[in-house]
């Protein structure tokens, strides 16, 4: 397959993003968005917009599956979700989450469900949270032959140890992050995201990487940015984060859509005489 020397994003790439393509747009200094999506239509049309690379996050737990946060969900319940992103896509590289607990044991497991979850979804690469404690499973993973996308910072995996929403890699946290993010690059990931941390720190550990760097929260100066897609496009009503910034209103335009709907019903202007077998 060719390598054409075409932007990832707004270019003519006519085939599935690769790994390998997002190294190269890193080498060319070219930034690219990230966006999650967990069904058909937001994939149909992401994938449409150009966007390269989408995440079937386990961010799912709190804006599909109405839990709290992403601590609850499973592979099980994530499998469906990746697989309708993977067959409503034909350009963008996905991502499935690895969810909480089904690593965490170690590189046995951590593998094992890597290797599920590309054999099930079709997904082109994985994504797991945590920094040196994870080195060693994003080594055996990618020896396997699947693709890691490292996530470290803010893990919302684990935020009843991390004590809330918190921004990191604040005073000497941040030599940790970016000696992490060395150790996850050594491993053989090939992108690293940073959560809500310090523009100062995501910028030094984009300097220090060959591989992409991701922020949600994390300044200007990374290699992308990833929104979850109901943030990007004003799905949802409730406080946003500092690092969100909304593109649209579809929760508004849902709201009068819907309204319509109903008065229509009400009123028994719907269903009108196009819309009538007889
Ligand atoms: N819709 C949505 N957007 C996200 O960005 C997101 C999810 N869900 N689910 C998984 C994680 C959780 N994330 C979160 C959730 C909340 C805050 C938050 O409340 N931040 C506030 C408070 C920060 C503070 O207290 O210092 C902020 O203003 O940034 C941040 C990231 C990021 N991820
Ligand atoms: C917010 C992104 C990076 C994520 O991990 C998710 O959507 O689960």
């Amino acid at each position: 397959m060719t390598h054409e020397t075409v932007p990832l994003y707004g270019g003519k790439l006519s085939r599935r993003v690769t790994i390998r393509d997002l190294r190269t747009a890193k080498e060319r200094g070219e930034r690219w968005p990230m966006l999650t999506s967990y069904d058909m239509y937001t994939a149909e049309i992401f994938d449409a917009a150009g966007i390269p690379v989408l995440l079937v996050g386990d961010s799912a737990g709190n804006n599909v599956y109405a839990h709290a946060d992403t601590v609850p969900v499973t592979v099980e319940e994530l499998v469906p979700l990746a697989r309708a992103v993977v067959r409503s896509t034909s350009r963008a590289l996905v991502v499935c989450d690895l969810p909480f607990g089904s690593y965490q044991l170690g590189p046995e497991q951590a593998l094992a469900t890597s290797i599920r979850i590309m054999k099930e979804t079709g997904a082109q690469a994985v994504k797991l949270e945590g920094g040196l404690p994870v080195v060693e499973s994003v080594h055996r993973i990618v020896e396997a032959g699947v693709p890691v996308m490292a996530h470290i910072g803010f893990t919302p995996q684990s935020v009843n140890a991390l004590g809330g929403y918190r921004v990191q890699g604040r005073g000497t946290d941040g030599d940790r992050l970016v000696e992490a993010a060395l150790a996850l690059e050594e491993a053989g990931a090939f992108a690293v995201v940073l959560e809500m941390v310090t523009a100062e720190v995501a910028a030094e550990v984009t300097k220090r990487l060959h591989i992409p760097t991701v922020g949600i929260g994390a300044g200007p100066d990374v290699d992308a940015q990833v929104l979850v897609w109901q943030d990007m496009a004003g799905m949802r009503e409730d406080r946003m984060p500092r690092f969100v910034k909304q593109y649209g209103d579809v929760r508004g335009a849902l709201l009068t859509a819907t309204r319509a709907f109903a008065d229509d019903v009400v009123s028994g202007t719907f269903p009108a005489e196009e819309h009538t077998y007889h």
